[in-house]
């Protein structure tokens, strides 16, 4: 198949690398000259992937007419907050081309202001004329090792069977592993808020709190954003498979993770606008933090962590506040997060 992966940096790139070890026809949108030179000339992308070698079969353009012009399916992999911009401006290339494309974007958060999954921006601003579906692609997949081809596995989510099946026969391999899903909402919910999770157990790591600790946010965190996932609409059991708990674990535990790495700079001490600033990639836990605070007052969701994260990155809590806000909350019950959800999913059945 003909696919333009739309986005050079480090998880564009190596899902190009997967899609070109599958026989694909891969071209590559990148907005940055050097980076479209360094593809098609030296075939690596240093910036973003430092020890790569990319196959001379993979292609990259600064023209995004010409990836428009080339693909069947388009590959978004650009943070969340360019997702709308550059949906917008697609539209407006495939309605000039008169084309129809299946449209698989790969971002984890939540857009700002809205509160908006992924999937809800683009189904905004393409026209319905110029897409046969709109998927996502989602699960513990650090670009890092995709890149070393080492075993990974995600699922794939739409709302139409063929489409997201399509999605799934054009990227599994037997290095990357993908399922299908019907459940969109709680694949797109799950990726996005684990982030918040991230960038707290990254802080804690880097205050030198234990496993014990680390392990009881993950745990409740993983409960907060099935609670929240389920009032958006997702079905609660899907926090349970790659796209949830797998992805919480994958980016919570590693140094490959942005977001992790990000609560640790900021135990350091630095600053949030200079972690930002000075990562060279997209932390999507940083906004996607102040949109599920947002949800969690506007739907009346108790989100104990992420409110905590919030206030620690936006208003100024201090580390003591927060652990003493999580520690001495009221008394409550395992049972009424997450484990009752699922136990009215599964006796609905
Ligand atoms: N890295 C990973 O392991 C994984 C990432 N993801 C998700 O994929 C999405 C992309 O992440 P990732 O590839 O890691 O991010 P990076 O920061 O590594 O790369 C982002 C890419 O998007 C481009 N870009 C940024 N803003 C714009 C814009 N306004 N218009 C056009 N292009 C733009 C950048 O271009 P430039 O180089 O010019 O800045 C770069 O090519 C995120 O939502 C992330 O959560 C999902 C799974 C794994
Ligand atoms: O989503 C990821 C792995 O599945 C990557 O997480 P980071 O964006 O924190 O690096």
């Amino acid at each position: 198949m003909k696919i333009s992966m739309i986005g050079t940096g480090s998880f564009g790139t190596s899902l190009a690398m997967v899609l070109d070890s599958n026989g694909h026809d891969v071209l590559m949108y990148g907005r940055n000259k050097n980076t479209v030179n360094e593809i098609n000339q030296e075939h690596s992308n240093k910036n973003y992937l430092k020890d790569i070698e990319l196959k001379d079969s993979i292609k990259a353009t600064n023209d995004l007419e010409e990836a428009v012009d080339h693909g069947e399916m388009l590959v978004l992999a650009v943070p969340v907050k360019a997702m709308r911009s550059m949906a917008k401006t697609l539209n407006e290339m495939l309605t000039k081309q008169n084309k129809k494309v299946l449209i698989c974007h790969v971002a984890k958060g939540l857009e700002l202001g809205t509160h908006k999954r992924v999937s809800e921006v683009l189904q905004e601003e393409f026209d319905e004329n110029n897409y046969t579906d709109i998927a996502v692609l989602s699960g513990p997949s650090h670009a890092e090792e995709v890149s070393l081809m080492l075993p990974t596995t995600v699922s794939a989510a739409s709302v139409n069977e063929s489409g997201r099946k399509i999605v799934q026969d054009t990227f599994i391999t037997k290095h990357f592993r993908v399922y299908e899903n019907k459940d969109l909402i709680g694949v797109e919910v799950g990726g996005a808020l684990k982030n918040i999770i991230a960038i707290a157990i990254g802080i804690l790591d880097g205050l030198g709190f234990g496993d014990n600790t680390k392990s009881a946010v993950i745990t409740r965190g993983l409960h907060e954003i099935a609670r929240l996932g389920t009032k958006m609409g997702a079905d609660p059991l899907t926090f349970m498979g790659l796209t949830g708990v797998g992805d919480l674990i994958v980016t919570a535990m590693s140094e490959h993770s942005r977001n992790f790495r990000c609560g640790k700079m900021l135990a350091s001490g630095q600053s949030l606008d200079d972690i930002i600033e000075n990562m060279g990639m997209v932390v999507e836990g940083v906004n996607t933090t102040k949109a599920a605070y947002e949800l969690s007052n506007q739907f009346e969701i108790d989100m104990p962590i992420t409110n905590v994260l919030y206030l620690y990155l936006f208003e100024g809590l201090s580390e003591d506040e927060a652990f003493f806000s999580l520690m001495m909350r009221e008394k409550t019950s395992e049972t009424d997060g997450l484990i009752k959800l699922m136990k009215n999913r599964v006796d609905s059945e």
